[in-house]
């Protein structure tokens, strides 16, 4: 069992081929970004030892419940014969939740505060000492980058420790495709919680976010669909892609988009049904060609590739889950010449990929970055495919180590609330600081 403060991350990812599709169990392919969230858990003084308290400063909520007044007693008894949670959430939790979050109305927030009380009541116990939980993100929230998943699974790995119900990651051999049994099973139940966590941020998830910001690098994904469990096919050797990630900064939720899509098939079920199985056709075309060795990735496969992206998002604007802003994106990488673009994650609003041409010349691409950023957009720059989650544990073996680590936490702590999201990056970051350890 791990006692607070320590810290977890979780990434963010890029939905290469199939979002929407992948909710009525289509394949979809999607690789974990580099841009992640952190969640930082701390213990409170002994006179603050009765409440919890969440910190999202990214989405403006801060709001303390007394742990006494959550509702115990409606949290399902689990099941002994099984370590994984059900995969539907419980609707006498759901409802009972609702009296503990009559003071928290906007729903950005209050989709955030549900899934951290739902998962803090499952995992955890009235007993356990009060604890603070602070969020920051480097993704852009709500912009198609799976920031919903990466903080349920931050949430659930956090509660997960704290519950003992997982133990911290176990080091890896130097290979980075090293198999290790216990932080699989424990990566996967992190995985299994966090989905709890997302049906309450967005109400009907396929999984693919989740397992993408609990496993990382890139995978096809495919939900479990008549009783067939889930399918999940780590894409090994995924091809360097050169992609540009340009948001809107149209803000949306995914729960409407999704929504949304399911009024269509439910009012046009013979033209919408059509278009999902369109997806899921140039999905499997796009697998196919992700898989090919690297020295057959010629310049006919990279045209290929570009093709799909380009139908994709025209099945995508079919749905209905486009925006004018996605599309002034699109046009002005065409106009350039510059690749095939998409939007990407739910649409709406939120973010576009750009799968830019081998032999696009820098300034092509510099003009284009201007001419976006003109228009209020804003383009990022991530790799695709790295860590998924993992967590930072103050070492223990030597008093003034440790003091010196509550004390640097406690200036993350600040800079978790205040920070910009280089700050975060450079503080806390994955791939900034050492220590970081991966399940
Ligand atoms: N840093 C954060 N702090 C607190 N809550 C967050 C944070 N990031 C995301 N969330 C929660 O997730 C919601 C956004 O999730 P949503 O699924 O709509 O978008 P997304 O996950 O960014 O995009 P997509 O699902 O298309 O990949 C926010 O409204 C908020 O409730
Ligand atoms: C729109 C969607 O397909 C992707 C959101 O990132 C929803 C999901 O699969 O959960
Ligand atoms: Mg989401």
């Amino acid at each position: 069992m791990v006692s607070a403060p320590f810290l977890v991350s979780a990434p963010g990812k890029v939905i290469l081929f199939g979002e929407h599709a992948a909710v009525y169990g289509k394949p979809a392919i999607a690789a974990a970004v580099s841009l992640r969230s952190y969640l930082l858990t701390t213990k409170h003084a002994p006179e603050f030892s009765d409440v919890v308290t969440l910190e999202f400063p990214d989405v403006e909520l801060q709001y303390s419940w007394k742990i006494l007044s959550l509702p115990w007693n409606v949290v399902p008894k689990r099941s002994m014969d099984t370590v994984r949670p059900p995969s539907e959430l419980n609707t006498a939790l759901m409802e009972a939740l609702e009296q503990s979050l009559v003071a928290v109305l906007h729903p950005l927030q209050r989709s955030a505060a549900l899934a951290f009380l739902y998962l803090y009541l499952c995992l955890c116990n009235p007993d356990m000492p009060g604890m603070t939980f602070s969020v920051r993100s480097t993704l852009p929230i709500g912009a198609g980058l799976g920031s919903s998943a990466s903080v349920s699974v931050c949430l659930a790995a956090a509660l997960c420790l704290l519950s003992g119900e997982v133990s911290p990651p176990e080091t890896k051999g130097d290979d980075d495709s090293d198999f290790n049994a216990a932080n699989y099973a424990n990566i996967e139940l992190i995985d299994a919680w966090a989905f709890l966590g997302e049906r309450c941020l967005h109400g009907n998830p396929s999984g693919i976010d989740n397992a993408v910001a609990s496993h990382g690098g890139a995978v096809m994904f495919q939900r479990m669909t008549k009783g067939n469990p889930n399918v999940r096919e780590s894409m090994r050797n995924f091809p360097p892609l050169k992609l540009l990630l340009i948001d809107s900064r149209q803000p949306r939720r995914t729960a409407v988009q999704v929504a949304n899509v399911a009024t269509l098939l439910q009012n046009y079920p013979l033209v919408t049904e059509p278009i999902l199985n369109g997806i899921q056709a140039l999905t499997s075309e796009a697998y196919k060609l992700l898989l090919m060795p690297n020295e057959k990735c010629d310049d006919l496969w990279e045209e290929r590739l570009r093709e799909l992206v380009r139908v994709n998002h025209g099945l995508l604007v079919a749905l209905g889950v486009s925006h004018p802003k996605l599309e002034a994106i699109r046009m002005a990488a065409d106009e350039l010449e510059i690749g095939e673009t998409k939007l990407t994650g739910a649409g709406g609003g939120g973010c576009a990929i750009t799968l830019v041409k081998r032999d696009v010349e820098e300034s092509r691409i510099l003009e284009l970055k201007e001419r976006l950023e003109g228009h209020g957009f804003e383009v990022f720059e991530t790799s695709l495919g790295g860590f998924g989650a993992g967590c930072l544990l103050p070492t223990k073996s030597d008093a003034t180590e440790w003091e010196e680590w509550e004390e640097k936490l406690f200036s993350l702590h600040h800079m978790l609330g205040l920070g910009d999201r280089e700050d975060i990056q450079k503080t806390v970051g994955v791939g900034s600081i050492d220590g970081w350890a991966f399940w």
